[in-house]
Order: structure tokens, then C-alpha cells, then sequence
């Protein structure tokens, strides 16, 4: 089984020349989720004036240094109308809070500590500092100021400050667009009644909810039968919807029937590398459409689910301008295991938090047909190639999968 690519030299290569795809400018209310283009600058000073930052009267601090103090009520401020004249001497202004403090004041009582006499007067029963109370224009950022930096994932605050810097729309990174064909004659779609020898097509559901994860947009095309100009077809549609990536699921081995290769390489692919030291995922296959890249995963369902955690993932990170993080973790086996051989294995387990740590426990079964082990897996034990036989309660590596 020589010529079989490792792992980490068949994803340097898949991120071969992989950047951030051009960028697009979306309306704010869609940008949640989505990958700054480019810095975001205040396009105005937050707070645009000094604000009082409660509910009171605006005041000067002088005239409450003794207190109890009578002053004079001569004017209100609400949020968004400024009083427009100023304090003097022994004066206040009933104001609230966000609206700017009036002239000639510097500090604000609290409303809970000042008393109402009757009419327009009022007594002030606790001193003020000056200052006290006020929201200092700029507080909160400065016209010009950058205040997101290009790559930063828009989340809530990130959103709700480029609002209040007065962004109605922001430049963000084109989310990939990942086209899936599924082949085979044997799969029907979910729903469906197969005929004796079908079974049900699963693997695109779980690659897309992959592709989705990982912020890319997501073109399921179906499935093709086992017909070079059937899978031909698919990827015409594919690439005349602008697909970013072609994902392809089954027809990547060595049987007569596997024609994913041979369809793309009569559309112009250039073959980046087959076949990979790894379990599951041995026939994944790489390549090269101009510049849609092209990924064909192996049909067995956890192989295409692995695969698209190992590959697709930090794929459309890249082009997507997204981190892309290790997820392996250190964990104790719960059982012991044999040695491994020239594939790096990726070993479904039950996970389980111990007061040593995670115990990651490989089910006795490991065959990449069974989604089932898949679901129950807590992650994916990482065997290197050649690893020896380890005991129980050896340390090892696990990709966590939830
Ligand atoms: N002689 C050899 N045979 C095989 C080899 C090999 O090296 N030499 N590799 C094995 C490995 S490893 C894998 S993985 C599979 C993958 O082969 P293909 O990518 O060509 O996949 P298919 O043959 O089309 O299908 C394999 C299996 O998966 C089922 N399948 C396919 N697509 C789907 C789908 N969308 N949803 C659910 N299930 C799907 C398909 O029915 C088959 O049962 O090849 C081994 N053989
Ligand atoms: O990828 Mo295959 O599932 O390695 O057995």
C-alpha cells in the first residue's frame, strides 16, 4: 500500500494558495455571522456630547457642596432634546438619562436624593462631585477610530458597535459557495421507497451541516448515477452556479464504477493527490478546476464525514477569512488498544469526563459504514501511523466532535 499521501501533508497541500475570497458589502441586518472584509472606522463620536449617564437634575457641584441645598428647577432635558439655555447660580435642570448635560452645569443629582418642594423648587440632600454622573463625549470611541479589525467574526457586539458608529451596511468576505453531488446507483434520497438493492443517500446532509458549520453556502445538486455524463451533468451545474468548491461523495476508489475522477478530469481537473494514509478516508482526492477546487470524498459515510472534518473544514476557513482551530484535546484511554498500521486512524469513542480528565473509549466496532457509532461518539481518538500497542489509561489525542 505504498503511495499513500499522510494526513498533514494532504491538507498542506488542500490549502495550498486557499485565501479569503473577495469581499461583498451586506446590509448590517444580514451581517450577523459573517467574516470582516476590511477595518471598520467610527464614522462618528459616541457619545456625540457629554451625557448624563442618570436620571436627576443637571447641577453645579458648587451649589450642592452643602446640603441640604434649595435650588431652581428652570428647564428640562430629555434624551434627544438638549435644554437650550444655560445654569447658573443656584439653578438646576430636571434632565434624563442620554440627554446631553446643559451649560453651565458639571455634575448630576440623582433624583432619588433630591426633594421636591412644590413648583420649581427643589432641595438637593446629598453633595455631588463634579463629573459625577456624566458620560464624557468620546466615552465610547472617537470619530475615525478603528473599531473592528478585517477578519473579526461579527457577532452581537460587534454588530451592535458598528451600528452605533453609524454603519447601515459592512464589507464582509464572500461566503464560500460548496456545491455537493452525491453518485451511486444504489442511493435514493431519504423518503423515498428503495427498490430491493438501494439503500439511502446520507452523506450530503451531514457534509452540508459541515460546510454550513464552517460558514459556507451550500448548493446540494443531488444524485448522479453511476454514469460518467450523469456526474458530467452535476458538474456542469456546479460550476455554472460559481462554485467556490465541488464536493463529491463516493465514486473516489479503485471500482468499475467510480467515475468521479475521470468526469473531472475530462472537465480540465488537475489531480492534486489521491488516496491518503488515513482511516477512514483512504480515497479522498483532491484537485483543481480553475479556480474551483474540487474535493472527492470517499462514499462510505463516516469516511465522508471525517474527511469533511479534516479537509473541508479548514478549507472553507480559509476561503471564508474564518479561524480554523485545532480541536484535538488530550484525553486517557478507556481501553486499551492494538498496534496501528501505516494509516493515521481516526478511532470513534465515548467520551466522558472523569475527575483524571476525558476518558475517550473506542466502540470494539469501527467499520465506516456505521453512522451510528459516529453519533454516539463524544470524538475521534487520533492513532498515528505505526503507533504502538498502548493499555488502558494511556494518554492519547482526540479530536473532539461535540
Ligand atoms: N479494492 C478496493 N476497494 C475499496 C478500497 C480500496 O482501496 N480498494 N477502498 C475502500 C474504502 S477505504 C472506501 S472509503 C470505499 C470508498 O469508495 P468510494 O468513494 O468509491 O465509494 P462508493 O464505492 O461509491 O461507496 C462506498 C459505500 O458508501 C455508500 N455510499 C456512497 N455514497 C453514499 C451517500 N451519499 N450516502 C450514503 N452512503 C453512500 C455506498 O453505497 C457504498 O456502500 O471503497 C472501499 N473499497
Ligand atoms: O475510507 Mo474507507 O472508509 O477508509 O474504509
Amino acid at each position: 500500500m505504498s503511495g499513500l499521501l499522510p494526513v498533514d501533508h494532504a491538507l498542506a497541500r488542500m490549502l495550498e494558495g486557499a485565501a479569503p475570497l473577495a469581499a461583498e458589502t451586506v446590509p448590517l441586518a444580514e451581517a450577523g455571522g459573517r467574516v470582516l472584509a476590511a477595518p471598520v472606522k467610527a464614522l462618528r463620536t459616541q457619545p456625540p456630547f457629554d451625557a448624563s449617564a442618570m436620571d436627576g437634575y443637571a447641577v453645579r457641584a458648587a451649589d450642592v457642596a452643602h446640603v441640604p441645598s434649595r435650588l431652581t428647577v428652570i428647564g428640562d432635558a430629555p434624551a434627544g432634546r438638549r435644554f437650550a439655555g444655560a445654569v447658573g447660580e443656584r439653578q438646576a435642570v430636571r434632565i434624563f438619562t442620554g440627554a446631553p448635560v446643559p451649560e453651565g452645569a458639571d455634575t448630576i443629582a440623582i433624583q432619588e436624593n433630591v426633594k421636591s418642594l412644590g413648583g420649581d423648587v427643589i432641595e438637593v440632600l446629598e453633595t455631588v462631585a463634579a463629573g459625577r454622573h456624566i458620560r464624557r463625549r468620546g466615552l465610547d470611541f472617537t470619530e475615525g477610530e478603528v473599531l473592528l479589525d478585517a477578519g473579526r467574526l461579527l457577532d452581537a457586539a460587534a454588530l451592535s458597535l458598528a451600528a452605533s458608529a453609524n454603519h447601515p451596511s459592512l464589507p464582509v468576505v464572500k461566503q464560500p459557495l460548496v456545491a455537493i453531488i452525491a453518485t451511486g446507483d444504489e442511493l435514493v434520497p431519504p423518503g423515498s421507497t428503495p427498490a430491493a438493492d438501494q439503500i439511502i443517500a446520507s452523506n450530503a446532509y451531514g457534509v452540508a451541516a459541515i460546510a454550513r458549520q464552517s460558514g459556507a453556502r451550500v448548493l446540494d445538486l443531488g444524485i448522479a448515477p453511476d454514469r460518467i455524463e450523469a456526474i458530467s451533468a452535476l458538474l456542469q451545474q456546479a460550476l455554472d452556479a460559481g462554485a467556490d468548491v465541488i464536493v463529491t461523495l463516493g465514486g473516489a476508489s479503485v471500482g468499475d464504477h467510480d467515475l468521479v475522477q475521470a468526469a473531472l478530469v475530462g472537465f480540465g481537473m488537475e489531480l492534486g493527490f489521491w488516496k491518503i494514509a488515513m482511516r477512514p478516508g483512504k480515497p479522498l482526492m483532491s484537485g483543481r478546476l480553475g479556480a474551483t477546487r474540487c474535493i472527492g470524498l470517499p462514499g462510505n459515510p463516516v469516511a465522508s464525514l471525517v474527511c469533511s472534518q479534516l479537509f473541508l473544514k479548514p478549507l472553507l476557513a480559509r476561503l471564508g477569512g474564518r479561524q480554523h482551530d485545532d480541536q484535538t484535546v488530550d484525553a486517557v484511554l478507556g481501553a486499551p488498544m492494538a498496534a496501528n498500521d501505516q494509516r493515521q486512524d481516526y478511532v470513534r469513542a465515548r467520551v466522558e469526563h472523569t475527575a483524571a480528565g476525558l476518558l475517550a473509549t473506542p466502540f470494539d466496532v469501527q467499520d465506516s459504514s456505521m453512522l451510528r457509532l459516529l453519533s454516539d461518539a463524544g470524538g475521534l481518538i487520533v492513532r498515528a501511523p505505526f503507533a504502538p500497542a498502548v493499555e488502558a489509561g494511556a494518554p492519547c489525542r482526540l479530536l473532539r466532535l461535540r
